[in-house]
């Protein structure tokens, strides 16, 4: 995870004390500008703060890094998918679209479309609640659990990260047990909303994962056995405030999600996920009561190559604040990934060496503030 770096002293400080496990920590508040917040773990940029966000230079990209808007394709689309009809034709679609898109979405997918409403309101008001208490969650320990933090990219020649236009929080989804009661106390529905829907996303990736173990001619619990017997879900809530010049700066750098597999939802309305589809920049448009799904490198691995982990990005918007939830699915440390066996011929060699999970999570955080190359470091060397 890629946090924002310290900018400024501040001139005004406040004390404010915190209660988490047992031990006491003292944030120092300060604030510089509206919307730099200093504790004593570092500085974040609020997205959503008293006045509306200004685009500092912390936000400019390099010309060679910018989103380039007007050439992102019109035309092209990633598949929409319905969940709701006869089997084989079904697994014969999700296969097709892991292996040319690695992204899609889907419709009819039985997730109730109220808790998702409830769902991102309760993100809504959290990313409203007052700096000080988003900010107890805040940190620049990516190891913690639960975490607040701004993404931003390294950028050659230039000593200071650039900040990415979003705030972002994360933790734990599914099982909840052990981290319910660090879940944020504010919205008060929000530690019960994130219960139900991590239910909900644990049963659609269990569907997900059977359609592409057989879309890969594999038995149907294949993909989920060799993601290891603890495998967590996490979530991931982007607030993304508007933007002055979305043309100078990203919402999120592009990337390649390093988990197994992720499911997305989006506010309605507003665009701002973009796909790499034959070397073109392809816009997501959100469609009512859909997910869309997205490959992680895990399963581009498990696949030996087949199924695609995709570069994507999210762009931002001049008139709308956008917010998305991502559910990742996370296989446990210990588990050991690498190409299936019974996708390994003569003619498909395998492309990866296996690695425990702990040691891909390893070369990703040594890699932080980049555009990643993680699956790449474990390719064998064909002759
Ligand atoms: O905001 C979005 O739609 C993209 C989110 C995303 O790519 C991520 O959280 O990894
Ligand atoms: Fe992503």
């Amino acid at each position: 995870m890629l946090l924002s770096t310290m900018r400024g002293i501040p001139p005004l400080s406040c004390l404010y004390i915190h209660h988490l496990s047992f031990c006491t920590i003292i944030y120092t508040f300060a604030f510089r500008g509206s919307h730099t917040f200093s504790t004593e773990m570092g500085s974040f940029q609020l997205a959503n703060g008293p006045s509306p966000l200004s685009l500092s230079s912390s936000f400019i990209l390099p010309e060679n890094k910018r989103p380039y808007l007007s050439q992102v394709s019109t035309v092209a689309s990633i598949p929409v998918i319905d969940l709701n009809q006869e089997l084989s034709q079904l697994i014969q679609q999700v296969s097709r679209a892991c292996e040319e898109y690695g992204f899609f979405q889907i419709i009819n997918h039985g997730v109730s479309q109220e808790l998702c409403e409830r769902m991102l309101k309760t993100i809504s008001e959290f990313f409203e609640l007052p700096p000080q208490e988003r900010a107890k969650f805040f940190t620049t320990d990516h190891t913690k659990q639960i975490k607040l933090f701004n993404y931003n990219l390294k950028v050659d020649g230039q000593e200071d990260k650039v900040s990415m236009w979003s705030e972002t929080f994360s933790h734990p989804l599914h099982p909840l047990d052990d981290v319910a009661h660090l879940l944020p106390e504010n919205p008060p529905q929000y530690r019960e909303v994130f219960a139900e829907y991590g239910m909900e996303m644990n049963e659609l990736m269990t569907k997900l994962l059977r359609l592409m173990s057989q879309g890969l001619g594999l038995e149907k619990d294949c993909l989920k056995k060799k993601l290891g017997e603890n495998p967590i879900l996490r979530a991931q809530s982007n607030f993304y405030p508007p933007c002055p010049d979305p043309e100078m700066t990203l919402g999120l750098a592009v990337h390649t999600d390093l988990n197994a597999l992720t499911i997305v939802r989006q506010s309605e309305g507003v665009t701002g996920l973009q796909v790499i589809k034959d070397g073109k920049w392809v816009a997501v448009d959100p469609i009512p009561n859909s997910f869309v799904i997205n490959l992680g490198d895990q399963i581009q691995v498990l696949s030996n190559g087949r199924y695609k982990s995709v570069h994507h990005r999210a762009v931002t918007n001049k008139v709308h604040r956008r917010i998305s939830l991502a559910t990742f699915y996370v296989p446990g440390k210990d588990t050991v990934i690498g190409p299936i066996e019974d996708l390994i011929d003569e003619k498909h060699p395998p492309v990866y060496r296996s690695y425990r999970y702990a040691w891909f999570l390893e070369e990703f955080y040594r890699q932080e503030g980049t555009r990643r190359m993680v699956k790449e470091t474990f390719e064998l060397l064909t002759s």
